[in-house]
């Protein structure tokens, strides 16, 4: 981009596009990276014949690339011994999510370990993803798999640049999407896996189908294309297995996720006291009657772990 004869808006776009029309979908600012969403799956772009490719080139010599940006930092922090961010940036749908996680497998790469030593930490770090897009993750009006959530990915390196450990903070999760759901959007992804869960997980949780929920048929999306939620809820699980999340927490994770939708169709009325309300019928006492014997069971749960 630095080398256009004249650096104005018209210009940068119309290199962009002229750039994306023969699927150079990256291109470089100085060492900043611009990414044009593809909307396509590029899979001869993120082989690992590219990540080796990538591996201790010079910055600026291959083709611009999320793996050139990610071995700059790694050699930088195992050069200086200092610690280095990457900053993913963009309007909804511009790839941040993808973007990140292509940095973080060639991270992984980097640092990985033989097989023979275990691959646990790299695959936790991996494997967080599905995780977080389970809970953190809904379909709104730009993107199918918008992340409602802001986060902050830790790697974390020993001296001899292998992969030590692992952090990952969450933050600003849009909890009032929970509530209200607009035509054509779904709600958060996990509370459509858990009611296409295996029918002893329905009956566990007291679920059923999703139009009989307020939280998810106020709009009349249901379903994703090409997404199965009964396989997401067993390919969910077996992650949280990976990363470590005992059979114990999960299943009082997916308990609270089955007590919101039951929350969310409890009806209220007028009560006897001035400013008092109290569910409007059988159906709403039933639904809060379950709610609460979801989440006592939760509670009872953390009160066990934690004395
Ligand atoms: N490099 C890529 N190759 C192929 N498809 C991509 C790529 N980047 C993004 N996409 C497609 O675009 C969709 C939206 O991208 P992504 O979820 O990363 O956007 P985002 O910037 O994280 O959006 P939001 O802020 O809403 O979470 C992806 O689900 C994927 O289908």
């Amino acid at each position: 981009m630095t080398k256009l004869a004249y650096l104005h808006e018209p210009g940068v776009l119309e290199n962009l596009r002229s750039r994306y029309d023969i699927n150079a979908i990256y291109t470089y600012t100085g060492n900043l990276l611009i990414a044009v969403n593809p909307f396509r799956k590029l899979p001869h772009l993120y082989d690992s014949h590219m990540m080796a490719q990538y591996k201790g080139a010079a910055f600026g010599e291959l083709s611009p690339h999320p793996f050139a940006v990610a071995d700059a930092s790694y050699r930088q922090m195992m050069n200086e011994g200092i610690s280095q961010s990457i900053l993913v940036s963009g309007e909804s749908g511009a790839g941040k999510t993808e973007s990140t996680k292509l940095l973080m497998w060639y991270l992984a790469y980097m640092g990985g370990r033989a097989a023979a030593e275990g691959r646990t930490v790299e695959q936790q770090v991996l494997e967080s993803n599905p995780v977080l897009e389970a809970f953190g993750n809904a379909k709104t009006v730009r993107n199918n798999n918008s992340s409602c959530f802001g986060k902050f990915v830790e790697i974390q390196y020993d001296q001899s640049g292998r992969i030590s450990g692992a952090a990952i903070r969450t933050y600003l999760l849009e909890r009032s999407c929970v509530c209200q759901v607009s035509d054509p959007e779904r709600n958060y992804h996990c509370f459509y896996m858990l009611c296409a869960a295996p029918p002893k997980d329905i009956q566990r949780y007291k679920l059923g189908n999703p139009r009989t929920f307020h939280y998810l048929n106020q709009s009349n999306c249901y379903e994703l294309d090409g997404v199965d939620d009964s396989k997401e809820y067993i390919a969910t699980r077996r992650v949280m297995d990976i990363v470590g999340i005992s059979n114990d927490e999960q299943d009082a994770i997916f308990r609270v996720v089955a007590a919101i939708l039951h929350l969310g169709n409890i009806e209220f009325k007028k009560g006897k006291g001035i400013d008092s309300s109290v569910p409007k019928d059988e159906i709403s006492w039933l639904h809060l009657k379950t709610a609460a014997e979801l989440l006592k069971c939760t509670t009872s749960l953390i009160w066990t772990g934690t004395s």
